[in-house]
């Protein structure tokens, strides 16, 4: 299936001579949910603002929707709608009002079929004749939703979605915007919270200093680039690593309780039956053990300092 954003070659040097884009390449398929992930200054919004016209790039080409964004800026920017990373909306109409203006700035007919439609499924239909103002933090998150969706855009946008919100609205956007695909909107959200790629995203690209590092589905990401633990509870503790394992990557944990040992799950050899067995030779009896995968945290962290 032919992707629904498709960016090529895409360069941004801001004036002054920063630049914050190198030339990147990515694909949007149709109906998913992707996180673009990368810390803070990495070019997320730099990208984004790039594919909605509002900033220019100084080089590469972009297709919304089949549509070149810049020869055929209208009808590219129709087909997304954008949620800003700030709140910006006047804070004394009403949710009504507000919805059926962004629509119209789109040049769309009046369809309040339609908008009633968003509002409910944004929970926001009770508060339509409230003015802004008076809704809670989380609330207005919803209106600019249902702003960025008044036009019936086939993607959209969400820039830092949950940028300092507490834990309970998080889950409650999370799950909206699991909703908003399963009614066949495509999602591209930015974020810096590792969590939230995890938690959301069928695919997900990490971006640092101004380069998409890799793009790969979520699952695979975490598979190729998981390094698994495995933790050996000694039953006596020990105060160095003896020399006669020298030839694993260990580290003793848990004052000395602990020896844990960090490897490539997807090696052909994994070493830990050898561990094991030079283990027993020493005579260092455990009692337990376990494994862990490496979070996307980790991931995360190695994948943005191998790209420095
Ligand atoms: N108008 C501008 N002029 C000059 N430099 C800019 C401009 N806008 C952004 N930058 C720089 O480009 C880099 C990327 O910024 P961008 O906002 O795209 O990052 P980001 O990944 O969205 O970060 P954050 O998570 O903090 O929003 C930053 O170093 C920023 O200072």
């Amino acid at each position: 299936m032919d992707p629904i954003i498709s960016v090529s070659g895409v360069t941004k040097t801001y004036k002054g001579g920063f630049q914050a884009l190198k030339a990147t390449d990515l694909e949007i398929r149709r109906g998913e949910i992707f996180a673009l992930l990368g810390p803070n200054g990495a070019g997320k919004t730099t990208l984004i603002s790039i594919i909605c016209g509002i900033v220019k790039a100084s080089g590469g080409t972009i297709t919304a929707d089949g549509h070149d964004i810049v020869r055929d800026y209208r009808a590219a920017r129709q087909a997304i709608g954008l949620v800003p990373q700030e709140l910006t909306t006047d804070a004394f109409e009403s949710v009504w009002a507000t919805v059926r203006f962004s629509r119209g700035l789109f040049g769309k007919p009046p369809n309040p079929a339609y908008l009633e439609k968003l509002l409910k499924d944004l929970s926001l239909w009770d508060k339509k004749d409230e003015r802004i103002m008076a809704l809670s933090g989380g609330m207005k998150r919803r209106v600019m939703i249902a702003k960025a969706l008044s036009h019936e855009p086939t993607i959209l946008f969400l820039d830092e979605p949950t940028a300092g919100v507490d834990v309970e609205l998080r889950r409650d956007m999370w799950e909206m915007v699991r909703r908003l695909r399963e009614n066949g909107t495509t999602i591209l959200l930015t974020t810096h919270y590792i969590e939230e790629a995890e938690e959301m995203a069928d695919r997900i690209g990490v971006i640092a200093k101004g380069e998409i590092v890799i793009v790969e589905e979520k699952a695979e990401l975490m598979r190729k680039l998981g390094r698994r633990e495995l933790t050996l509870h000694l039953q006596t503790p020990l105060e160095t690593l003896p020399e006669g394992l020298k030839a694993w990557d260990l580290t003793l944990t848990d004052e000395g309780n602990s020896i844990v040992y960090a490897f490539d799950a997807q090696a052909a050899e994994t070493g830990i039956s050898a561990l094991i067995r030079r283990l027993a030779e020493l005579g260092l009896d455990f009692k337990d053990l376990q494994t862990r995968e490496s979070s996307l945290e980790e991931i995360f962290v190695s994948l943005v300092r191998d790209s420095k």
